[in-house]
């Protein structure tokens, strides 16, 4: 199948862990009516965005949320990539990303690899380590609709993975996200349309809506980039559900003209040494 669709639900995220799930699988089933393939969450919909709340949150597979979202796949016949949650797993607490086919099999899941530990003068501070450990693994899953590598939010900011994933064949790759209000305005959309372009590929990157009333108060506008570096799909900070169709035509045309996979100076580059 050359071209498919993909929706990026950007939901509200509330302390309620059960509407929040309720509220996924709602959004999740409007996606599906619209046709929708492939469905996105955003990261941490189960849960606020906070320290405190991962461990309290946390759950092991198969869990609460990941049985819904699985459930939920089979009787819509879509895939989804379900955002990340607090996963428990060897005593440890994961920021991880579940995906399941039409099925609701379990086809892949992305432990976030970069802990998101920052402080700008002024600005955000935030330190994930403080509760949660890093993932190892580079995740690229195989579809119908071809391969797709899935990271987590601060993973777009080592391009280094992205372009790992790309060279085992992602020709999408899907972010669940949670940027701020004061890295987003400046970082969010050059690195969504900088990942795409560098890597030929699409690249989807869904957030939450924005909640003002939260400690951490995410930026939103969840959008999409073809392999051009062109948007085309994009919201504002409220919820909303946007939908891309992805050409997979578009990707070998871009790769055709501007062949920037083959010409790289792999006999030169050794990043490892640094
Ligand atoms: N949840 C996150 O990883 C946030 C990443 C972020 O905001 C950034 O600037 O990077």
């Amino acid at each position: 199948m050359n071209s498919y669709k993909l929706a990026l639900c950007q939901m509200n995220v509330s302390e309620d862990k059960n509407k929040n799930i309720e509220h996924a699988c709602e959004m999740i089933k409007k996606a599906a009516s619209e046709n929708a393939d492939i469905i996105v969450l955003p990261e941490m919909f189960n849960c606020p965005y906070q320290n405190d709340c991962f461990p309290v949150y946390a759950e092991e597979y198969p869990g609460k949320t990941t049985t819904a979202l699985s459930q939920v796949a089979k009787e819509n016949n879509v895939y989804i990539i379900g955002g990340s949650i607090p996963e428990l797993f060897d005593g440890n607490i994961f920021n991880t990303s579940y995906a399941f086919d039409r099925e609701g099999n379990l086809i892949a899941k992305h432990q976030k690899m970069h802990l998101f530990d920052i402080n700008v003068e002024g600005g955000v501070y935030f330190m994930e380590s403080d509760t949660l450990s890093p993932g190892n693994q580079v995740t690229v899953f195989d579809t119908e609709f071809g391969k797709i590598g899935l990271a987590i939010c601060y993973d777009i900011r080592f391009p280094e993975l992205s372009r790992l994933m790309s060279l085992e064949g992602a020709e999408l790759i899907i972010l669940p996200a949670a940027f701020n209000m004061t890295t987003g305005p400046a970082h969010w959309e050059l690195s969504i349309r900088m990942r795409a372009l560098d890597n030929q590929v699409y690249f989807a990157a869904a957030a939450p809506a924005r909640n003002t009333d939260a400690s951490y108060v995410a930026y939103g506008h969840s959008m999409v980039s073809d392999p051009w570096g062109k948007i085309v799909a994009s919201t504002d900070e409220k919820e909303s559900i946007i939908y891309a169709d992805i050409d997979k035509d578009v990707i070998k045309s871009v790769r055709e003209q501007l062949p920037l996979l083959k010409h790289r100076r792999t006999d030169i580059y050794d990043i490892n040494k640094f």
